[in-house]
């Protein structure tokens, strides 16, 4: 009998919260490598690191947020859909408003790797809401293990009271981290699958790993060039901020003006070399 067009909640073998973590478990060391992340969990991480950060994880979390709301009605989807308990789109807008004021939307700059995580998003949302759950698997249940740590070393690292811009990494309506991770690995294995389907989900945790990793590279080359350009460590504050701002424009065009500003600014950079 062929199974393969079969839905089933356990199609192959394993239940899909366990194979989730084993086919990303070299993707998450790789991530957890990066430069940025090991600066951070050294309490390494500067001001304009942080809310560097934040801008990338701002435009991502509204596209995700935005695609579960429009799917939230699909099988795939309603499962582990947790707005209240999840949604990280106020608590962000709320820390860049901390730290840039109220004019914080037209201070968001993203570098391309962000763009491209995000178009991913949408498209998925558009045509293979199955593979959402990959995307929300790999930030939220990141957010509530890994980050939470993350939260506590920026707050001690840049001085920050309270949940003063850090809310980022606070749930409120999350009571117990741990046990609301194994009810949203109960949920995520409840969604019926065909074997095809649930490979692709694997395929797709990988990839939303690879753009996370794309996404800290590309914010510590930023860094990088400003803090080369300021001639400094990146700890003086005022040139890199002054830099950054200069390519702070809204949405599209800013991302391509600081993704060609960033690339003009490598390629000089290694010609000087
Ligand atoms: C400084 C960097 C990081 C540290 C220290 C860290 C640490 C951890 C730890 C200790 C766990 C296990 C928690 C548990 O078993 O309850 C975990 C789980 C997880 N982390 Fe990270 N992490 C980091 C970065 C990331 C990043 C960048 C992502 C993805 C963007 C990520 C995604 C995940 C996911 C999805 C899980 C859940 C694994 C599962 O139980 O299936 N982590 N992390």
């Amino acid at each position: 009998m062929d199974t393969t067009n079969n839905k089933s909640a356990n199609s192959a073998g394993s239940e899909l919260s366990e194979q989730i973590k084993a086919v990303t478990k070299d993707s998450h060391i790789r991530a957890e490598n990066t430069q940025l992340m090991a600066n951070f969990q050294k309490g390494e991480i500067t001001l304009p690191q942080y809310k560097l950060l934040l801008c990338s994880l701002y435009e991502i979390y509204q596209v995700l947020e935005e695609e579960l709301d429009k799917n939230s009605a699909h099988p795939a989807v309603e499962p582990i859909y947790f707005p209240q308990e999840l949604a990280r789109i106020e608590s962000l807008e709320r820390d860049l408003e901390h730290f840039f004021g109220p004019q914080w939307k037209q201070r968001v700059i993203v570098p391309a790797a962000t763009h491209r995580y995000t178009e991913r998003l949408r498209e998925i949302g558009k045509n293979s809401p199955n593979l959402l759950v990959a995307h929300t698997y790999t930030r939220y249940l990141g957010d509530l293990s890994g980050g939470q740590v993350l939260g506590k070393i920026a707050q001690k690292t840049l001085g920050l009271g309270g949940t003063e811009g850090v809310a980022f990494f606070t749930f409120p309506g999350v009571t117990s981290p741990h046990r609301f991770k194994q009810l949203y690995r109960s949920r995520m294995n409840s969604i019926e699958l065909t074997e095809e389907e649930c490979r692709k989900v694997l395929d797709e945790a990988v990839r939303a790993f690879e753009f996370n990793i794309g996404v800290f590279e590309d914010l510590q080359k930023m860094l990088s060039i400003t803090e080369q350009a300021a001639g400094g460590s990146g700890r003086e504050k005022a040139p890199t901020t002054t830099l950054l701002t200069a390519i702070s424009r809204s949405s599209v065009a800013q991302f391509t003006l600081g993704a060609c500003v960033a690339l003009a600014t490598v390629g000089m950079g290694i010609y000087a070399f």
